[in-house]
């Protein structure tokens, strides 16, 4: 963990060596108006923890979380306690980053924020500071310090009672409910890969996977003035799903064992042609392969899905069609689009959650969310 600036106030360690820490035994209830949050740890375990509710110092706002999605990512620290080499369960962590929330009390020197204030909490904070080049030209989602909470070892924000910096939350419009708001996040992603990648009016689009993250992308495709597009997935009901959120959307269902190749015909015949652009929502060697040899000569496969650290690449594919290949990292810059397209009726994220929890039952919203059969979307845990 870096030294200074928002690694220290947010040191996780103060929590967790506070004396108002403590982990509830399944079914013990907590007392009423706790500071109660989700944590998991090394043993992959889950359950409710009460915290200390803290006092905004100067710039930070205290907020009353009201809605927060549980994202792919939370069930994954939970049950495997690592993504990739660099983030690592090593003690007991908070979960959750889809939050939104009421501004409950507000800290010296803030002015943009008052109690009441319905907001979107973005969920990573980077250092700001001059002395950072990602910063300051606004890749902020690079930048080396920043504080992703819910990211090991940062306790995350599906907690009662969140603290953060002022200048990291958005307004939401009475417009936008709470729930919209949290899934603000995951729109934030789909959104940063939809910018980066170029899409234009017209453009023929393959979104590979129905996840969450497949689902806000064809949303957001769908705006940018995508036609056609195809959406692709192992699950039919997945699809279903898909098509009853963008009724004009052609769907493929992946065959369990087909080659890349013989996946990419089944898209290129409901596409009626290769595609421009593939959108690639799972991370998955094989779906990677799909979407490479799904798009057309001087096309674009833009990768948000994460998987295996080492996957192999059809190179003379890519290299003899000059196919491009991009990936997205979270995002930057992205929250206040993604709340004037909700907002503005662009896109509707209200049918995506499909299961409500209470925070006091926020573990078996986790039992859910990581169950496939349940049929789960999105998650969220209300407040
Ligand atoms: N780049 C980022 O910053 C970022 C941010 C958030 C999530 N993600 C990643 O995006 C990916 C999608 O997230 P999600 O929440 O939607 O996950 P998810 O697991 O809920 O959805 C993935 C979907 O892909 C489908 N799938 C799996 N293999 C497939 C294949 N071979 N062909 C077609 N479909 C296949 C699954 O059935 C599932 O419906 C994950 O890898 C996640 O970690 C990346
Ligand atoms: O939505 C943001 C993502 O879930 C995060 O990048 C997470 O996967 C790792 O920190
Ligand atoms: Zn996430
Ligand atoms: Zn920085």
């Amino acid at each position: 963990m870096p030294d200074g600036g928002n690694a220290e106030i947010y040191d996780p360690r103060k929590i967790l060596q506070d004396p108002a820490f403590k982990i509830l035994k399944p079914g013990e209830k907590p007392s009423s108006e706790a500071n109660i949050a989700a944590f998991y740890n090394p043993q992959h375990e889950i359950h409710i923890v009460e915290k200390p509710r803290l006092k905004p110092g100067p710039g930070q706002v205290l907020v009353h979380v009201r809605a927060t999605g549980i994202c792919g990512s939370d069930v994954h620290f939970w049950q495997h306690g690592r993504i990739g080499d660099s983030m690592i369960v090593t003690d007991e962590c908070g979960s959750g980053h889809e939050s939104a929330g009421e501004v409950i009390e507000v800290g010296p020197g803030v002015s943009q924020w008052k109690v009441g204030d319905r907001v979107a909490i973005e969920a990573g904070v980077p250092c700001s500071k001059p002395s950072c080049d990602y910063c300051r030209v606004g890749r902020y989602n690079a930048c080396p310090d920043v504080v992703f909470f819910s990211t090991p070892p940062y306790h995350g924000t599906l907690t009662r009672f969140h603290l953060h910096p002022a200048d990291w939350l958005h307004k939401l419009p009475d417009s936008v409910s709470f729930e919209e708001g949290s899934l603000c996040e995951p729109l934030a992603v789909a959104l940063a890969g939809i910018e980066r990648s170029g899409l234009r009016l017209g453009d023929s689009v393959v979104i590979c996977g129905a996840g969450p993250i497949g689902l806000v992308s064809l949303l957001s495709a769908r705006a940018a003035g995508a036609e056609p597009i195809v959406i692709t997935d192992l699950f039919q009901s997945r699809l279903d799903f898909a098509k009853k959120l963008v009724p004009g959307v052609r769907t493929v269902l992946i065959p369990r064992g087909a080659t890349p190749k013989d996946s990419a015909a089944l898209i290129k015949e409901a596409a009626e042609g290769s595609v421009k652009l593939a959108i690639e929502c799972t991370g998955v060697e094989s779906s990677v392969h799909t979407a490479v040899h799904s798009a057309q000569f001087g096309g674009k496969v833009f990768i948000i899905g994460v998987g295996k650290n080492e996957q192999l690449f059809p190179f003379m594919h890519l290299s003899a069609n000059e196919i491009d290949v991009s990936f997205q990292y979270r995002y930057a810059n992205q929250y206040p689009k993604a709340i004037r397209l909700v907002a503005g009726g662009l896109i509707n994220l209200k049918p995506l959650v499909t299961h409500r929890f209470t925070l006091e039952d926020a573990v078996a919203a986790f039992h859910v969310a990581a169950d496939p059969t349940q049929g789960a979307i999105k998650v969220q845990i209300q407040d």
